[in-house]
This record gives structure tokens, C-alpha cells and sequence, in this order.
């Protein structure tokens, strides 16, 4: 990465405002999955032990400008406390009066956590004010919010104009992984793009079919390109307006060389449910009043094979419908062959993706799994993040 770092700057005694990503899924106020708070640990163990007095901002939820009690950070500093094994204190605003005494009780080595600084409506208009308002809190600047990269936001960019910006250590890792993984690749390289959101990730397949050797299509996005091949989907996932660019798509395949997997067989249900009735079809046999909610048998070994004789490996987007275990099959299989694949290195994107994984109980036999869903992508389309560029260059 050509950007500087915290490793790059003197930390000790400095206030450093660091953004980091502590939107974690909550449910009645709990936390469900620490994942992004754990993912930060090192950048702020590296603050403290380097004597900062480290000041934590990140949003939580879309709160759209407005204090919405639920969404305020409170279980989330106290997490993190016990993560970090000392104390965080924690401010009900995230600029004003009551912040700025904090920010001048803090000693070396000290952590605040801010509130969530989407309480404020400048914060995703990326309003000047409000980012100055934030830098002055601060003698320097660190980004560890690779899930929020892709926002041009107050916290994330415009508070970078005003300070020395650097990045943190998961920022980093998650830009130098999967910059390798995109600008120098082991081969054979494949990437698996399933999931339910086709229009998010056109850009990302036609992005891949320049780079990659193998493209593994699955789950609900598979049934426009089956569509596109003349068959019938039944009432499988079908995006009608993006058919013809699914054809162009197996038509770049062919020029560029790559290997383009799609299902042989799938299973299709009656019903969208986990106790509906199932079968095993050809692709090209898919019932006219059924669905297909999960990747066949068949394909399931074809991918698992791809997967073996890969080098590295892209995972977004489930096979099938993994939340039913019905349906989890597909899924199940991808992930067990990266698993098993010791030669292989496994990145895996996408929120349902590293969900599925953690589901499981993989995830600590995948090599990487991005903290950042939408930034990932963006970052695969060859997008530049505003919360990179904004960094200080080395
Ligand atoms: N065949 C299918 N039909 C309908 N939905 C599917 C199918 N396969 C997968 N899905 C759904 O796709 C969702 C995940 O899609 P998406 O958000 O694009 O993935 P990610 O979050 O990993 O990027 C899951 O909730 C899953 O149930
Ligand atoms: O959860 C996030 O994105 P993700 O679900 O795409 O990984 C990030 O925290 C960004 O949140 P946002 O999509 O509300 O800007």
C-alpha cells in the first residue's frame, strides 16, 4: 500500500482520532458478533502501548442523522473494555463540550469511544464543519475502517483534509490482501461470486473476468445466466433486465480464456421454505412452478474440484439459500473445500459469505475474511475507497 501508516508516525503523547468500524449486528441491545470490534484490537493495542491517547469514532446502524437510543455505542464500548482488559470511557456526543473535557482528561495510553457519529447529519454529507469540528479533538488521524472505506463521509474523509492521516493495521491487511489478490495473483485464480444481489455485482464479475482464470457462478444470481443460456428458471431468482448483459458476460469468458462455471444440476423446491418438497433437476429440467434455492450434488463436486486445483480463491455470495438447512448444501461444500484446501488461499467478502462460514464453524481455516461487505466489492470493481485516498501517501 502507498499510503502511510501508523507504523510511519510518532504516536506517543499525540490525541489520535481513529475511526474504526464497530457496526456490529445488535439484537435487543446485545451484540450478536464482536467480529469488527476484534478486528480493530491490534491497531489500538499498538496506540496504547505506543502511549496515544487513543479517541475512537464509529457509526452504528443508520441512524440518519438523529439520536435513535438503540443505536448509541454504549454495549459496544463495554465490549470493547473487556476485550482490551481496561477501561474505555465512553461520551454521550461525539463533538461539543462534554467530548473536548474528555479529550483533555486523557493520558497517555488512555481510550475513549465517541457516540455514534451518524447521530449528526453532517456526518454522511461529509460536511466541512462537522469534520473540522472532529479534527480538532485531535493531533493526528488513523483510518481502521475498511467496512466504511467506500463512504465519503465526515469521520471517514473529510476529517483527513485537516490532520496527518494514516492508516491502521486492518485497513492494511484488508487493502493489501485483496490488492494482491487482484494485481498479482497466484494462478489458478477463481472467484465464486453467489448470492442474491445480482445488479451489486455485475460491475464485480465483468471487474473479475479481466484478472481471473475460473468464474464460479451460484445462487439466486446463477438463474439469470442459466436464462441467458436459453433455459427455463421457473420462478427461480431472475433479474429480466440484466439478461443480455449475463450473455455478454460468457461471451468476454470465451475471448478472455476463462473458464466459466455455472450449475449443472440444481435443487428446486415447491415452496420457499425448509420443509418443502425437493428435487434434484438437470439445469436445463427446472419445473415451470418451481425454484431452485440450492446448487446439485453434481455441481457441488464440480466446484469442490475447481476449488482443490485453485491457488487463490475469491468467495462472495452464497450457493443457495444457506439460512435453511435445506438448502445449505451448496454453501456447505464451498466452504469445506476451502477449508480442506491447505495449498489455496481463501478470501472470503460479503456479509451472508462470512456468515456462512462462521456458521459452519470454518472460519478460522479461512485465510481472510473481509470485515468489509460493500468495501470489498467496491474495491474488486477497482473503485478507489474515498477513506484510502484520503490518506497521506508515503
Ligand atoms: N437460489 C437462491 N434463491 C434465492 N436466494 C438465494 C439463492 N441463493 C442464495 N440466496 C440468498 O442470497 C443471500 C445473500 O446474498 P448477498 O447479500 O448477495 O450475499 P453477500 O452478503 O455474501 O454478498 C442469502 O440470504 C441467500 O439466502
Ligand atoms: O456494514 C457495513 O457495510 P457492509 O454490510 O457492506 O459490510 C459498513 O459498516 C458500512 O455501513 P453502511 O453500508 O451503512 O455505510
Amino acid at each position: 500500500m502507498n499510503k502511510k501508516t501508523i507504523r510511519d508516525v510518532e504516536v506517543r503523547g499525540k490525541r489520535v482520532f481513529c475511526r474504526v468500524d464497530f457496526n456490529v449486528p445488535m439484537e435487543a441491545g446485545a451484540i450478536t458478533d464482536d467480529t469488527r470490534i476484534r478486528a480493530a484490537l491490534p491497531t489500538i493495542a499498538y496506540l496504547i502501548e505506543h502511549g496515544a491517547k487513543v479517541i475512537l469514532a464509529s457509526h452504528l446502524g443508520r441512524p440518519k442523522g438523529k439520536v435513535v437510543e438503540e443505536l448509541r455505542l454504549d454495549a459496544v464500548a463495554k465490549r470493547l473494555g473487556e476485550l482490551l482488559g481496561r477501561p474505555v470511557v465512553k461520551t454521550d456526543e461525539a463533538v461539543g463540550d462534554e467530548v473536548k473535557a474528555a479529550v483533555a482528561n486523557l493520558h497517555e495510553g488512555d481510550v475513549l469511544l465517541l457516540e455514534n457519529v451518524r447521530f449528526y447529519p453532517g456526518e454522511e454529507k461529509n460536511d466541512p464543519e462537522l469534520a473540522r469540528a472532529f479534527a480538532e479533538l485531535a493531533d493526528l488521524y488513523v483510518n481502521d475502517a475498511f467496512g466504511a472505506a467506500h463512504r465519503a463521509h465526515a469521520s471517514t474523509e473529510g476529517i483527513a483534509h485537516h490532520l496527518p492521516a494514516v492508516a491502521g493495521f486492518l485497513m492494511e491487511k484488508e487493502i493489501e490482501v485483496l490488492g494482491k489478490a487482484l494485481s498479482n495473483p497466484d494462478r489458478p485464480f477463481t472467484a465464486i461470486i453467489g448470492g442474491a444481489k445480482v445488479k451489486d455485482k455485475i460491475g464485480v464479475i465483468d471487474n473479475l473476468l479481466d484478472k481471473v482464470d475460473n468464474l464460479i457462478i451460484g445462487g439466486g444470481l446463477a438463474y439469470t445466466f442459466v436464462k441467458a443460456l436459453g433455459h427455463d428458471v421457473g420462478k427461480s431468482l431472475l433479474e429480466e433486465d440484466k439478461i443480455e448483459l449475463a450473455k455478454s458476460f460468457m461471451e468476454k469468458a470465451k475471448e478472455k480464456g476463462v473458464r466459466f462455471y455455472m450449475p449443472v444440476d440444481v435443487v428446486v423446491a415447491d415452496r420457499f421454505a425448509n420443509d418443502a418438497n425437493t428435487k434434484v433437476v438437470p439445469i436445463d429440467a427446472i419445473p415451470s412452478d418451481w425454484e431452485a434455492l440450492d446448487i446439485g450434488p453434481q455441481t457441488r463436486e464440480l466446484y469442490r474440484d475447481v476449488i482443490r486445483q485453485s491457488k487463490l480463491v475469491v468467495w462472495n455470495g452464497p450457493m443457495g439459500v444457506f439460512e435453511m438447512e435445506t438448502f445449505a448444501h451448496g454453501t456447505r461444500t464451498v466452504a469445506e473445500a476451502l477449508a480442506e484446501a491447505a495449498d489455496t488461499y481463501s478470501v472470503i467478502g460479503g456479509g451472508d459469505s462470512a456468515a456462512a462460514v462462521e456458521k459452519f464453524g470454518l472460519a478460522d481455516k479461512m485465510d481472510h475474511i473481509s470485515t468489509g461487505g460493500g468495501a470489498s466489492l467496491e474495491f474488486m470493481e477497482g473503485k478507489q475507497l474515498p477513506g484510502v485516498v484520503a490518506l497521506n501517501d508515503k
